[in-house]
């Protein structure tokens, strides 16, 4: 069994941090992948590079073995669509492995503009969380793949939809971006090893 995280990264918080750990310890999920993306689809690109990107979600994971910073979107090129990513993961893990691909409720709204979203089930679990000030897409087309008992998703492959209410944060990357661009201080929101190396090499400031 394979959870996997994807995102901007840009920078990484703690609202990403205990999204991961709890999907983990909820499915008992030892090997949690986050993966930032090296052209994000569907949204502004970011400001720090992807090198800076991963150093940060480095800095941020080192004391937690359960998850694992992935860095095989960067190695691509061109837009780092979701599909792609999870045909890497079959092909490494096989057909029989569990993928649990989490997002939170802002993406989910818009997975169905995702590339080859109608096939994404046939790759990958969805466990999709809430985020404060969102809520599910209004069609509820999802309905038929919803399950509520975790073995569905630890004993198939792929194809369940669950989702799972996580410690509300109400934080995001744009916040922390922007006190730092008007010059306060975001420390609490994200790990101070990330808020470190955001100062060293003074990133987000102008
Ligand atoms: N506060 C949060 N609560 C729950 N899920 C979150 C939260 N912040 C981000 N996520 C989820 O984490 C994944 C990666 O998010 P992303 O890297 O875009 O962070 P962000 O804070 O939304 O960034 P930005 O503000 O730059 O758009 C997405 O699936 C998103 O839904
Ligand atoms: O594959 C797509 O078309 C696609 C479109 C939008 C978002 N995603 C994925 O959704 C995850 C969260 O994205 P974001 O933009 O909120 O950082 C991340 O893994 C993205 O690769 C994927």
């Amino acid at each position: 069994m394979i959870g996997i995280l994807g995102g901007t990264f840009d920078p990484i918080h703690h609202a990403h941090l205990r999204t991961a750990l709890e999907v983990a310890e909820h499915f008992g999920i030892t090997d949690m992948r986050l993966i930032p993306g090296n052209v994000p689809p569907h949204r502004p690109q970011p400001l720090a590079t992807p090198a800076q990107r991963f150093a940060m979600l480095q800095a941020a994971i080192a004391a937690e073995p359960r998850l694992h910073a992935d860095d095989r979107e960067l190695r691509r090129a061109g837009q780092s669509y979701s599909f792609d990513t999870l045909q890497t993961f079959r092909a490494e893990s096989g057909d029989e492995c569990p993928l649990l691909f989490t997002l939170g409720f802002d993406a989910f709204q818009h997975f169905q503009r995702w590339h080859r979203w109608d096939e994404i089930l046939t790759l990958t679990h969805l466990v999709v969380v809430q985020r404060p000030a969102y809520s599910l897409p209004p069609n509820a087309w999802y309905e038929p793949y919803l399950s509520t008992n975790p073995d569905d998703l630890r004993t198939t492959p792929a194809g369940r939809i669950y989702l799972l209410p996580v410690t509300a944060l109400d934080i995001s990357a744009t916040q922390v971006r922007g006190l730092l661009k008007q010059g306060k201080n975001p420390r609490y929101l994200l790990p101070d090893s990330v808020l470190d190396y955001i100062q060293r090499h003074q990133l987000y400031c102008e």
